[in-house]
């Protein structure tokens, strides 16, 4: 395979470097970072190699690095090394699973189908339409009708046997009593986790690779979201998408919590998500963007039923 990299590595490593970037070539996506040398903090061979085949294949630096970490810990020694053993137990990325004295409420392991919905009015149809989680992202600058979308949309889904999510406005959600909140990576560095969480909300977050599972597991929360899978263009995403293997490895790393897959996914990839062993697939345009919104949920949660695998 031709090297994109100016490799550092000494030549007789490259060929193991190459022979783990041909075995693993399933994970490799298209890059949005571009490197020309590869930062090595280590001067262990193992670590090496293997932070630069993952730059290969197109892992961001942050993953390339977990993962090289973990190889490490797991195949320290360069001589004998086995480029058919990619780390994939979850304390040698020292991930630890929920923790029952400091995790959030915990939340079904299946929270089936998820759609994520623009507006209060839409939380109403879908709850109607027997979709059990939903999402209130209502995107605004505008204080007073935030706050009204979700007071409408809390008051809507006390109606209904189903979850629902805010996405964003944790402090609304605590106020108005919703049953959880979703918060990306960015909500993350301003967000009280305390205060949802003697509140009795359950907390979603947002993943699009190894180090921001990391990071959610260090909160523990009651759901990871895992994304995004294919492309999506009802956003512009800061990681390309990460593919079902890359999905089917995450998966193994973080499968204590309950997880959810999104981006991309619709009804011709719904069974090779679940699959990948997620308990829940989340989508936008699928069902909001659909013809005919209820024959999509019925046909969504028919293949969910019958394709579902045990987790
Ligand atoms: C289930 C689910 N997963 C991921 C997201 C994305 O959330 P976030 O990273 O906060 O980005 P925005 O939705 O705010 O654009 C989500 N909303 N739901
Ligand atoms: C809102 C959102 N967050 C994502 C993530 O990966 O964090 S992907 C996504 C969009 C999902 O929409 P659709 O199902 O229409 O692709």
């Amino acid at each position: 395979m031709a090297s994109k990299l100016n490799s550092q590595l000494p030549k007789p490593y490259l060929t193991i470097r190459d022979q783990l970037i041909a075995q693993y070539h399933p994970l490799q996506i298209e890059q949005r970072e571009h490197h020309t040398f590869c930062n090595f903090s280590d001067t262990n061979p193992v670590y090496q190699i293997v932070k630069e085949a993952c730059i290969e294949l197109g892992f961001i630096e942050i993953d390339a690095e977990a993962i090289a970490q973990a190889w490490q810990k797991n195949n320290p020694l360069i001589d004998q090394f086995n480029h058919l053993d990619w780390p994939v137990t979850p304390d040698l990325f020292q991930i630890k699973g929920p923790n029952s004295e400091t995790s959030f409420p915990t939340c079904p392991k299946k929270l089936g189908l998820y759609v994520v919905a623009p507006t209060a009015d839409w939380i109403e149809k879908l709850f109607i339409a027997g979709v059990p989680t939903v999402q209130l992202r209502f995107k605004s600058d505008n204080h007073h009708a935030i706050r009204q979308e979700v007071k409408k949309a809390v008051e809507i889904a006390k109606e209904f046997p189903g979850q629902l999510f805010i996405n964003d406005f944790w402090e609304l959600a605590i106020e108005f009593g919703a049953y959880g909140v979703h918060l990306g990576q960015e909500d993350l560095d301003t967000a009280d986790f305390n205060v949802i969480k003697t509140n009795g909300l359950r907390l979603g977050i947002s993943t699009h690779g190894v180090a921001e599972m990391q990071r959610a597991d260090q909160i523990s929360p009651s759901y990871i979201a895992l994304g995004a899978i294919f492309p999506t263009n009802l956003k512009i995403m800061p990681t390309a998408p990460q593919g079902l293997a890359r999905l089917d490895f995450y998966t193994k790393l973080v499968g204590s919590y309950p997880l959810v897959g999104i981006g991309g996914v619709d009804e011709t990839n719904l069974d090779a998500v679940l699959k990948c062993r997620v308990g829940s697939v989340a989508m936008v345009r699928s069902v909001i963007n659909a013809p005919d919104y209820r024959a999509a949920i019925s046909q969504l949660q028919a293949k969910i039923q019958t394709t579902q695998v045990d987790i």
